[in-house]
């Protein structure tokens, strides 16, 4: 079997970089869903959410009366000179700021709150589909991928639940409360205010078209570096080995290149927002001081007072703000959407519990399998061709045959990764598609060529075998794998703590480990994918010995890489191209002098 159905698979070559041309009406479909999807999130959250609206339309008020209160203070107090007022009235103003002031730091308080619980949800729902995406998911894709959409992706919708989503409700309302005490103290001059905003619609209509698609790409192309770090980190030993350190870092240098051009546009046009807002800002400044100094002087502050002119240029300013709030925070909602569109992507895949409601739960099995004609292809070409073997308990049935003959791809079957195409697999005679996946992997265990362990003890990485069994039933699973004397000897014995890939222990002492923790699952049903890589005599001694202990009653898969190790199967078959070419005990295909004759004849030799 080889190690990549449980670890990244290694590729050098580059996946081509999605050209992503975003169909607007397939964008729209996609986006109110999206937004709709992200609601049932934040709606979780409803309580803290009325707050927040409630604190927002307070200081989107207050925000509002300050400047109106100044214009009052000119007109009525100062142009005519009344001190006690004039005092009453900036008393006034103290406490309208400081309530201000105290709601928006209510809203963000709130709003972080449920920024916070509500990406919590949507990382402990992505994590959680990861674990029901079957492995066919995992091998048509990177992993860096998958991982930045946990991270990045989620990051963004935090960041935009925390900043845009107050920015955007108080920027409606600050526009709406400013147009209507606007119109309330001079139509005319709200006429002016608002003469800019055709301009303003336009540009950002006209950026927003942009940067929408590029944010997009911007997130795709970060997926697409983080999986091709992760690629090669992972594969760093195979890359020193055939030293092809220059051509990954021009592999990488192509994706980088790629993140920083669409980066750049990307921040580059939504960066001309706030510049061309911030002109428009000034042009309706200097033709609100134009217009309303005629009408102060021509109708003498009859139709416009000195103090409307001061509360208009402040509700100018409070005017395009709202509006140039709206385009920033417009751009991070895209890139949010972008982002929770592709974790609404994961989580829309297919899941295996999907046929799985009247699946039948195997409580015990006996571990008999057998294969009646079966064909299977991972797509459309036939991998397998009329498979046909049995399998009975205490049998071990070993599969030989040339590298992508299919050996693997019948346990990917028997494990139900993937499920065969026609002709039957049953186990205890029971069709193998009809029983839970979860039920029948618990019936089997795994001793692969490349142990995987986990960051943890020794002890933990055994028990992970059956999680409830005691110290005492975990030493001594380590002892029939022939793996407690060496443990022993290490400095903190059981309790020595393993990097990921079990760095500190050799390679034979990790396959111990692996027997030790399928001797404590003590299954049924066994894969045994055998090692070939360089593991002294003694400890592959040691290995073999282990292994017959662990096979003693069970149904043993096993994929032979060296024929001597498979003498004493039941049943040797062997695979050509997906077919079986020859199926019989070892002096049976020896007599044959068949394929399998020759194999021998040469590994001997
Ligand atoms: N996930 C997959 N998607 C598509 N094709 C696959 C997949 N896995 C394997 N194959 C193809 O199926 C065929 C059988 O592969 P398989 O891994 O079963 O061979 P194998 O006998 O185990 O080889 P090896 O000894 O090299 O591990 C090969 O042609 C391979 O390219």
């Amino acid at each position: 079997m080889s190690s990549n159905q449980l670890k990244a698979p290694f590729q050098y070559e580059k996946i081509p970089l999605k050209n992503v041309t975003v169909d607007n009406k397939k964008k729209a479909k996609n986006m109110s869903n999206t937004l709709k999807r992200l609601w049932n999130y934040l709606a979780a959250e409803k309580g803290k959410l009325i707050l927040v609206i409630l604190m927002v339309t307070i200081s989107s008020g207050l925000g509002l009366l300050g400047p109106f209160m100044v214009g009052m203070a000119i007109d009525d107090y100062i142009v005519t000179q009344e001190a006690a007022g004039l005092g009453m009235l900036l008393v006034g103003l103290i406490i309208v700021y400081l309530f201000h002031s105290l709601s928006i730091f209510l809203q963000n308080y709130w709003m972080i709150g449920i920024a916070q619980n509500t990406v919590y949800t949507l990382r402990k729902d992505l994590f959680k589909q990861f674990h029901r995406l079957p492995i066919s998911y995992f091998d048509k894709r990177q992993y860096g991928d998958l991982m930045s959409r946990l991270t990045n992706d989620i990051d963004n919708v935090n960041n935009t639940l925390n900043q845009s989503v107050i920015q955007i409700f108080a920027s409606v309302l600050t526009l709406i409360g400013t147009v209507a005490v606007m119109l309330y103290l001079s139509p005319i001059l709200t006429v002016v205010t608002m003469s800019v905003i055709p301009a303003m619609f336009l540009a950002m209509r006209w950026i927003t078209k942009r940067t929408g698609p590029l944010y997009k790409l911007q997130q795709n192309d970060l997926g697409e570096v983080n999986g091709y770090v992760e690629e090669i980190v992972s594969g760093q030993h195979i890359v020193k080995t055939y030293s092809q350190e220059e051509k990954v870092i021009r592999g990488f240098e192509k994706r980088n290149h790629s993140l920083k051009q669409t980066g750049f546009w990307a921040l580059t046009i939504a960066g001309f927002i706030p510049k061309i807002m911030n002109m428009l800002n000034f042009l309706s400044f200097a033709l609100i001081a134009l217009v309303g100094g005629i009408l102060v002087i021509v109708y003498d502050q009859q139709l416009v007072t000195v103090g409307i002119i001061v509360i208009f240029t402040e509700y100018a300013r409070q005017f395009t703000r709202p509006l140039n709030e709206l385009s920033n925070q417009f751009n991070l909602l895209l890139s949010a959407i972008a982002g929770s569109e592709r974790v609404f992507q994961v989580m829309d895949e297919t899941i295996e519990e999907i046929d799985e409601t009247n699946a039948i739960e195997m409580e015990n099995t006996k571990g008999t399998i057998k294969f009646d004609h079966v064909t299977f292809g991972y797509e459309d070409t036939a991998i397998l061709k009329g498979i046909s073997f049995e399998a009975n308990p205490g049998e071990t049935v070993a599969f030989v045959g040339h590298t992508g003959a299919g050996k693997t791809t019948i346990i990917n079957l028997i494990s139900r990764f993937y499920d065969y195409n026609t002709g039957k697999i049953t186990l205890d005679g029971i069709d193998l598609k009809t029983i839970k996946r979860s039920s029948l992997r618990q019936h089997m265990a795994f001793v692969l060529q490349d142990p995987f362990l986990f960051h943890g003890t020794i002890r933990e990485n055994i028990r992970y075998g059956r999680l409830d069994a005691t110290d005492t039933e975990v030493e001594a699973a380590a002892m029939d794998a022939n793996a407690h004397d060496f443990i022993v000897k290490l400095p903190n014995s059981y309790d020595t703590i393993l990097d990921q890939d079990g760095s500190g222990i050799s390679q034979g002492q990790k396959q111990l480990l692996t027997i030790a923790r399928a001797l404590l699952a003590a299954p049924s049903i066994l894969v045994l994918d055998e090692a070939t890589s360089n593991i002294d005599t003694i400890t592959e001694m040691k290995i073999q010995e282990a292994l017959k202990r662990l096979m003693v009653g069970r149904t043993s898969f096993v994929i032979a890489h060296r024929l001597n190790t498979i003498q004493e199967a039941d049943t040797i078959i062997m695979l050509e191209h997906g077919e079986i070419i020859e199926q019989g005990n070892h002096d049976e295909l020896i007599n044959q002098k068949g394929s399998y004759y020759g194999l021998y004849k040469g590994q001997i030799q």
